[in-house]
């Protein structure tokens, strides 16, 4: 019996891992997709065509940043939702307007009116009954020197370069987003809780978790909301 079997995972679901930047979501990704044997959709960082001037100068490319992002995730989603579910994906779609987009507006490094105009373009293509919701999203969370440490271990230069008041901001905002975000069930996992790379039970006990909140059940992708469907 496999894993997904084992834990009476529907080979159907969609699986979203959210958090902060440097948290583990792509380590999360290949590790869950590898035992249920899903497929993965992973954000676009390599060959991204404006992740680097973005970084170097905030207002001059946040929105082009914002919407290239946009329409990367809604063709993975359309690709998702083609191949019928199985999928664990990397990053999901309402962190860029409930995290990134939102904050850049905030901190003035986007225009209201290309925020706005954001905004309209992710309500039109996301806030559709024809948007399918992920099955569970997966937020994993950890204390800011912890994610500071795992950016500098990665090394990206652009991140690492990126004052660490930008990233303390992000960690606040994350914790603030995923209390009130209730558009699918959330289970929430500490990074102090788990070691993909150095602890083989690790992954048995997030599939546990998993199986506790999307497991022993057809999940059938749904546009109503959950709210009180989380458990911690
Ligand atoms: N469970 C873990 N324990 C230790 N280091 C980890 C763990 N998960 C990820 N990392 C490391 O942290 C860094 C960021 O991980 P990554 O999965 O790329 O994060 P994200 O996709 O959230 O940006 C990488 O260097 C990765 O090897
Ligand atoms: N929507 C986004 N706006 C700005 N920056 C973003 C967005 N989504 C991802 N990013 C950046 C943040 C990181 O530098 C890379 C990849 O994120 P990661 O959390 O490491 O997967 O892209």
């Amino acid at each position: 019996m496999n894993a997904r079997e084992k834990y009476g995972i529907p080979n159907d679901a969609v699986i979203t891992i959210a958090g902060t930047v440097g948290v583990g979501k792509s380590t999360m990704t290949k590790t869950l997709a590898n035992a249920l044997n899903f497929k993965t959709s992973f954000e676009k960082v390599d060959n991204n065509p404006y992740l680097e001037s973005f970084y170097e100068d905030f207002q001059r490319w946040s929105f082009h940043l914002q919407v290239y992002f946009l329409a990367e995730r809604f063709k993975e989603q359309k690709k998702i939702f083609e191949y019928g579910g199985g999928f664990v994906q990397d990053r999901s779609i309402y962190e860029d307007t409930g995290i990134f987009a939102k904050m850049h507006y905030e901190k003035g490094t986007m225009t209201p009116t290309d925020y706005e105009t954001y905004k309209n373009l992710f309500d039109a293509m996301v806030m559709t009954p024809y948007f399918p919701h992920p099955d569970l999203l997966i937020y994993i969370e950890g204390s800011l020197d912890e994610v500071l440490k795992r950016i500098h271990e990665r090394g990206r230069e652009m991140e690492k370069s990126t004052p660490i008041s930008y990233w303390e901001e992000m960690h606040d905002r994350y914790s603030k987003w995923i209390d009130s975000f209730n558009a699918c069930p959330v289970l929430r996992i500490n990074i102090a809780d788990y070691d993909l790379f150095n602890d083989e039970e690790s992954v048995d006990l997030i599939l546990e978790k998993v199986s506790r909140v999307i497991g022993g059940r057809s999940v059938k992708q749904s546009v109503s909301t959950f709210a009180d469907n989380r458990i911690e």
